[in-house]
């Protein structure tokens, strides 16, 4: 492979802007200016290259069809170079095993899988790039691929932000050998970390309970500016309330959140650092903050609180009369932070305004934060004020499953959950497996063997069903096979009935089989790209994390509980099986022994 290099640009090639965003997209006037300025793709464009449909770009600009793994070009172009490039593919794309020791998991990523494909094509640079890469190239192979285009793939897909279960094909792709193939390496790309931090989000978000809130905080300690915007965008679709980061909120209109930090308090040396003390009520009198807070101070008796502490807050709190929310660990919770706190809430509250609350960012934080509440009702009830006791109290510091599920155990007043590195490094696992293998080409099942049976891949065109018991909770996923008719629509054979006895087997062990009469029967996979078209309207960020959030709650619980959870049964139809397993007997070489 030859070295030589040059540096590549994308610009909005062969796409004429014809059409503005469409309101699908995440708008906010703030982020188209953020949108032209970084990442060049946004938009949904009239195609310009003969199919006629719409077109959407990536909202990422590296996502192209170079962001994949070389062997893919490499395949591609022996594929040209023998002729097999046009041969018919059905390719899965799907997990094996569903992360963070769980049972579920959050599908991601389709928007911008839908997004990369109809937007699939390789500009002119991209051609001379692959030229360079690959010296012995035949020129006829260039032209070719700078021909290439998506208008003959198929996706069949689950709906972003639905629970999915292992085996069961998140993504159908099917088309010619050659751009099925070449889709591979992206869209594990898009669909393995995006589902990895909505399930690390999803399940964090049931360990801190529905009447809490939960904010990512993750930006610096993201996998970089990549890592963190899709952190930021695929946390919140799991369940997250809030993020700190400004760019996914401009972006992806994700509400944002945040306080202040350490520095803010230690930059405050001495009372002398506040120049200005004073502050104007809401009726347009000013008042000395800085001394009524000292006056609340001396009357409760704090006389011990760091006084640059105090001035600090003060700072905050001429800035933002109604939004002090004070970070108190920064000398002594429970004998600066707190007290301080409460003695600018009474002068604020005297001159007509109202704090918020705290950020405790260290210690017990089950103690603490109880003691904080205790505090602030024992202030209130003095002061006779009632919302004291329901400032809010955020806790932050390397929270994770296990902290919150202990400080849980132990019981706590925390209101905010503020969760950084844990959620969207995904420390506890650091990558979901999604593969993406071939499973029938020209009409004919494939087989891939492997001495774990978990590996060997489920043959043939299949869709699945999820079958729903009496109580509304799914029992099941089955997996069939389909057949196109005459015409080359699918037909689905032996479709599950509402009523009708279903027979669902494990996929490898024959005696794992139950019998299903179901009250609800839901196809999972729909069509959503087709003749170079997008064939379904994308829903906004908000529609899927909602989406997302009322599909697992009707997962039974112990499906999706943090410890021990029981296995949710993935299970074939009679005709898969016996598919699957003759094949696999016809595919096993037969040893002989000598
Ligand atoms: N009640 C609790 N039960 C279980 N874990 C807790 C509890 N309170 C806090 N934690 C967790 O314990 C860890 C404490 O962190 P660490 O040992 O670094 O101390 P720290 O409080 O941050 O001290 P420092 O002030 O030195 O930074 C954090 O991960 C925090 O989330
Ligand atoms: O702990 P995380 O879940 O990653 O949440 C984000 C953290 O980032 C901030 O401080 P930083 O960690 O930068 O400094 P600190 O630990 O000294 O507070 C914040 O105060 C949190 O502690
Ligand atoms: O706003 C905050 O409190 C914040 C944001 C990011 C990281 N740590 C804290
Ligand atoms: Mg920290």
């Amino acid at each position: 492979m030859s070295q030589s290099f040059t540096p590549l640009k994308r610009k909005n090639d062969q796409i004429n802007n014809t059409q503005e965003e469409s309101d699908h997209l995440y708008q906010t006037k703030e982020l188209k200016r953020v949108n032209t300025v970084i990442y060049d793709h946004v938009g949904i464009s009239q195609s310009s290259n003969g199919n006629g449909g719409i077109r959407m770009k990536p909202l990422n600009a590296f996502v192209t069809p170079l962001l994949t793994d070389l062997y893919q070009i490499t395949m591609a172009y022996s594929l040209w170079k023998n002729n097999r490039h046009q041969v018919p593919t059905v390719f899965d794309l799907y997990f094996r095993k569903a992360p963070f020791g769980g049972e579920f998991t959050v599908f991601a990523g389709l928007e911008e899988v839908i997004r990369f494909v109809s937007d699939f094509h390789f500009t002119k640079d991209e051609c001379n790039h692959i030229r360079e890469m690959i010296p012995e190239v035949d020129e006829g192979f260039i032209e070719y691929l700078s021909k290439l285009n998506s208008s003959e793939l198929t996706l069949y897909a689950i709906k972003e932000g639905s629970v999915v279960f292992p085996r069961i094909p998140l993504i159908r792709v099917e088309g010619p050998m050659i751009i099925c193939q070449l889709m591979e390496t992206t869209l594990l790309c898009l669909v393995n970390f995006a589902s990895l931090v909505a399930t690390n989000a999803a399940r964090h978000r049931l360990a801190v309970g529905k009447d809490k809130i939960m904010l990512e905080y993750g930006l610096r300690r993201a996998q970089g500016p990549d890592g963190a915007m899709s952190a930021s965008r695929y946390s919140y679709l799991g369940g997250a309330d809030g993020t700190s980061n400004v760019l996914a909120h401009c972006f992806f209109g994700i509400p944002i959140k945040g306080t202040h930090a350490h520095s803010f308090v230690t930059s405050y040396n001495k009372e002398e650092d506040l120049k200005d003390r004073t502050i104007v009520d809401p009726q347009g009198n000013t008042h000395d903050l800085y001394e009524l807070a000292k006056h609340y101070r001396k009357e409760l008796g704090y006389t011990n609180t760091v006084l640059s502490e105090l001035a600090a807050f003060t700072a905050y709190a001429r800035t933002f009369p109604n939004g002090l929310l004070s970070l108190v660990d920064t000398y002594d919770t429970m004998n600066s932070g707190v007290p301080n706190f409460l003695c600018l809430a009474l002068a604020l509250h005297k001159i007509g305004y109202k704090a918020v609350g705290i950020r405790l960012d260290s210690g017990d934080l089950s103690y603490l934060s109880k003691a904080s509440r205790r505090l602030f009702t024992e202030v209130g009830k003095k002061y006779q004020i009632d919302y004291f006791e329901k400032f809010r109290i955020v806790a932050s510091n390397d929270l994770n499953e296990p902290t919150i599920t202990a400080l849980n155990r132990q019981g706590h007043e925390i209101d905010v959950f503020a969760i950084g590195t844990n959620l969207v490094t995904c420390q506890a696992q650091p990558a979901l497996g999604c593969v993406y293998k071939l499973v029938e080409i020209d009409g004919a099942p494939r087989i891939k063997l492997s001495q774990e049976t978990s590996k060997v891949t489920l043959p043939g065109r299949k869709t699945a069903y999820r079958l729903y018991g009496s109580e509304g909770h799914p029992l099941v996923d089955l997996l069939i096979l389909e057949q196109n008719n005459a015409n080359g629509d699918s037909q689905n054979n032996q479709v599950p009935k509402v009523g009708e006895k279903v027979l669902c087997l494990h996929p490898f062990e024959e005696q794992k089989r139950v019998v299903v009469t179901p009250k609800q029967v839901e196809l999972l996979h729909q069509k959503v790209f087709s003749n170079g078209e997008v064939c379904v309207p994308l829903p906004t960020l908000e529609q899927v994390r909602s989406f997302c959030l009322h599909e697992i709650s009707k997962i039974r619980e112990d499906h999706i509980r943090i410890s021990n959870p029981t296995p949710y049964k993935v299970s074939v139809s009679k005709e898969l099986y016996d598919s699957l397993h003759q094949l696999w007997l016809q595919s096993v070489p037969i040893k002989e022994l000598e």
